[in-house]
């Protein structure tokens, strides 16, 4: 059966604290998933029932080996996961202190395999035809990455639906003016761009939703998707905007809701939803995974989604 959804971009093995609420100092064992926001999205869109893959690269290790059979266990294809002979598969830790937005530490130097993408490890037949293509804002962060990146979105000539994760990582980056250049240079080839308000700030100069999203729906795109924490979702398409509230849920760890949110917004667009269903779907997955510890391991399902709304 021929996929419905690729996602382009990071993945990684979450290390995260079984003791919440203490520096990392204090924290005696962690737990370990599947991460990394686009592997997390393509997790949370199988979740959904939709066929997805990640296109993504790690090192010749066991953290390797565990990042495909990981995917495979989640109905995720792990086809398009290539291999940097020279670097390691990246972890990450989180500390869990405060809970609900836990700094992260990164360990991918000196870069990423999945930063190394390059032409030959692009399935172009795929990135040209899938029904739903992401991207995300660190895939252009650093060469060769970047190129592939674009590269893959010319090939793609803007066909619906093509999403933009504005995903801003600042420590990937050398400045927050080169993070706008080069993630605000990708809203001329998407059709949908989601992100949080620091993200639409980086990406076309502005924090405030509504006029974010103006400027997003200026450079061509029919929607825009702004995140703003505890008031609920902006969704602006060119004919009307909505702001959806979220779900009450208790925080065990805010990573990865952003991805579940992300997953449920790649069904809702295949599914034909309307941006308020759309939403409103996203935001009780997105409320589901804050209230569980881990990222791709704790998605919701369907049943799980309808149950909370
Ligand atoms: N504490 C929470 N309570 C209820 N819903 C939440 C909570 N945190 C997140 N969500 C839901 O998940 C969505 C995405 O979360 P958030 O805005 O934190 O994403 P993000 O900044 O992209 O995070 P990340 O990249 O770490 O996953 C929110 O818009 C909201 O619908
Ligand atoms: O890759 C990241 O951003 C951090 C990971 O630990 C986590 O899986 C994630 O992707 C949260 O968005």
């Amino acid at each position: 059966m021929s996929l419905e959804a690729l996602t382009i971009g990071r993945v990684g093995v979450d290390l995260y604290p079984e003791q919440s609420g203490v520096p990392l100092a204090g924290v005696s064992t962690f737990a370990k998933s599947l991460g990394g926001t686009a592997t997390n999205v393509a997790v949370a869109a199988a979740r959904l029932g939709r066929r997805t893959a990640v296109l993504t690269k790690v090192g010749p290790d066991g953290f390797g080996d565990y990042v495909r059979q990981a995917l495979d266990g989640f109905g995720v294809s792990p086809e398009f996961v290539g291999t940097s002979p020279d670097l390691q598969t990246p972890v990450v830790f989180c500390e869990l202190n405060p809970p609900a937005d836990p700094p992260l530490l990164f360990y991918r130097s000196p870069i990423a395999p999945d930063l190394t993408l390059t032409d030959e490890d692009v399935p172009w037949d795929v990135v040209e035809s899938v029904p739903l293509l992401w991207v995300t804002g660190t895939g252009v962060s650093v060469e060769p990455a970047r190129a592939t990146q674009r590269k893959i979105l010319e090939a793609r000539g803007r066909r619906e639906h093509t999403v933009l994760d504005l995903d801003y990582r600042p420590m990937f980056w050398p400045s927050v003016e080169q993070a706008r250049a080069e993630i605000g240079g990708l809203l001329d080839h998407v059709t949908v761009a989601v992100g949080n308000r620091t993200e639409a700030e980086v990406a076309v100069g502005t924090a405030d939703p509504d006029e974010a999203a103006d400027r997003m729906l200026a450079r061509g795109l029919r929607l825009a998707v702004i995140k703003k924490g505890a008031e609920g979702v902006l969704v602006a398409t060119p004919d009307g905007r909505w702001t959806v509230p979220p779900q009450r849920v208790e925080v065990v760890c805010g990573l990865g809701a952003g991805d579940g949110f992300g997953g449920a917004l790649i069904h809702g667009l295949l599914s034909g939803w309307d941006p308020v269903r759309i939403a409103e779907y996203a935001n009780a997955a997105g409320a589901l995974v804050a209230s569980r510890l881990a990222c791709a391991d704790a998605m919701p399902t369907a049943g799980e989604i309808e149950e909370l709304l």
